[in-house]
């Protein structure tokens, strides 16, 4: 499918949903977006995998990276997109095509913005940190991604979203001694031994760290569990994932750490993790475009890639225009008149 970058920027939001990209199929969206970049003279496009960056080249004192991920969570039988009023229905709606929609658009109109821009769609960032297309780029061409400021595009309806919370995922592993169910009493049951695990996520109350003066809300929350033989075998195991989501005032290191303490006594096996960003709003940087935009501030409770800009040195906000709880529910949709909004206050940024 062919994307208009100066169609409505509601109808270019519902051609991008239309164009299926859960993550690690994002090739047909890749395409269309490189498709769409590449004619357009002010721009130099490159492509790499399914992530497509395109940069002016303007010499200004400047440069600015608005970035995007091309990937959704599964669908939920909610495409092809609908109209309804001021809404617009389907997966990825909100997280974050809306935002992307707003990104082309920009791209496309404005060819002389008043700070070099560099603009970045990429591939996984709803999975597995080891598979998201911004980290590739940043260990094999981490030049596409330097900067001055970054905005990343996702669901904050029109609120600029500061930094943002880590997250990990631990399998925690009670263990027991098979036997013959009909003889219990013989073996030793993992799965309620597993009851324990459960208990302590019952029992967890969120941490609300406040940093920098924003205040965040932590989880700690079962994803998964597994356990079980047969229906007449007492279980030698049972697996609980669990995923932490932690404020920007722990690392990575220490949020591992704080996990193993609490399940001290079961396996605990660290299978994914991303770490947190602080807000880092007194850059100037990110205080001009908190100015230039007037947009309110509050904490992003979500994962999102301003860790991976904080890791590369690049002070980073989330601005877009999704709702952020509607992101990843079956009845996703996005006001069109924010995805309006944001794109005004995204071109008086790059225009002022
Ligand atoms: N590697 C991470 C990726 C998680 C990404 C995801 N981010 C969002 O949903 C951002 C939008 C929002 O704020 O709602 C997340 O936080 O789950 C992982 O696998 O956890």
């Amino acid at each position: 499918m062919r994307l208009d970058l100066h169609a409505d920027v509601a109808e270019l939001t519902a051609a991008v949903v239309d164009i299926e990209s859960v993550s690690g199929a994002e090739r047909a969206l890749a395409d269309a977006v490189e498709a769409a970049l590449r004619p357009l003279p002010h721009l130099t496009v490159e492509r790499d995998g399914d992530a497509v960056v395109a940069r002016t080249g303007l010499g200004r004192a400047e440069r600015v990276v608005i970035a995007g991920h091309l990937d959704t969570v599964p669908l939920n039988g909610n495409l092809p997109s609908r109209m309804e009023g001021d809404r617009l229905y389907g997966c990825g709606t909100t997280d974050m095509k809306s935002g992307l929609a707003v990104a082309l658009r920009l791209a496309a109109t404005v060819p002389e913005p008043s700070r070099d821009v560099t603009y970045v769609f990429y591939e996984c960032e709803e999975v597995e940190a080891d598979r998201n297309g911004l980290r590739r780029l940043a260990s094999v061409r981490p030049e596409l991604l330097e900067g001055d400021f970054a905005v990343l595009m996702e669901p904050t309806a029109g609120q600029i979203e500061g930094g943002c919370q880590g997250t990990v995922r631990v399998d925690v592993t009670a263990t027991g001694a098979r036997a013959h169910s009909a003889r219990a009493w013989m073996g030793s049951n993992a799965i309620h031994a597993a009851g324990t695990i459960l208990d302590v996520l019952r029992a967890y109350e969120p941490a609300r760290p406040v940093v920098d003066g924003l205040e965040y809300h932590e989880g700690l929350n079962a994803v998964f569990i597994r356990g079980g033989v047969a229906g007449n075998v007492i279980p030698d195991e049972c697996v609980v994932t669990v995923n932490y989501r932690f404020a920007p005032d722990k690392s990575l290191d220490k949020a591992v750490a704080y996990l193993r303490d609490l399940f001290a006594g079961f396996d605990v096996a660290v299978t994914d993790g991303a770490p947190a960003a602080r807000p880092g709003l007194t850059h100037p940087a990110a205080a001009a475009f908190v100015a230039a935009t007037g947009a309110p501030v509050r904490a992003k409770l979500g994962w999102t890639d301003v860790a991976q800009f904080a890791e590369l040195g690049v002070p980073a906000v989330n601005y877009g225009p999704g709702e952020p709880t509607l992101a990843h529910t079956k009845d996703e949709y996005v006001e069109i008149p924010l995805i309006r909004e944001c794109e005004r206050r995204m071109r008086a940024w790059l225009t002022s």
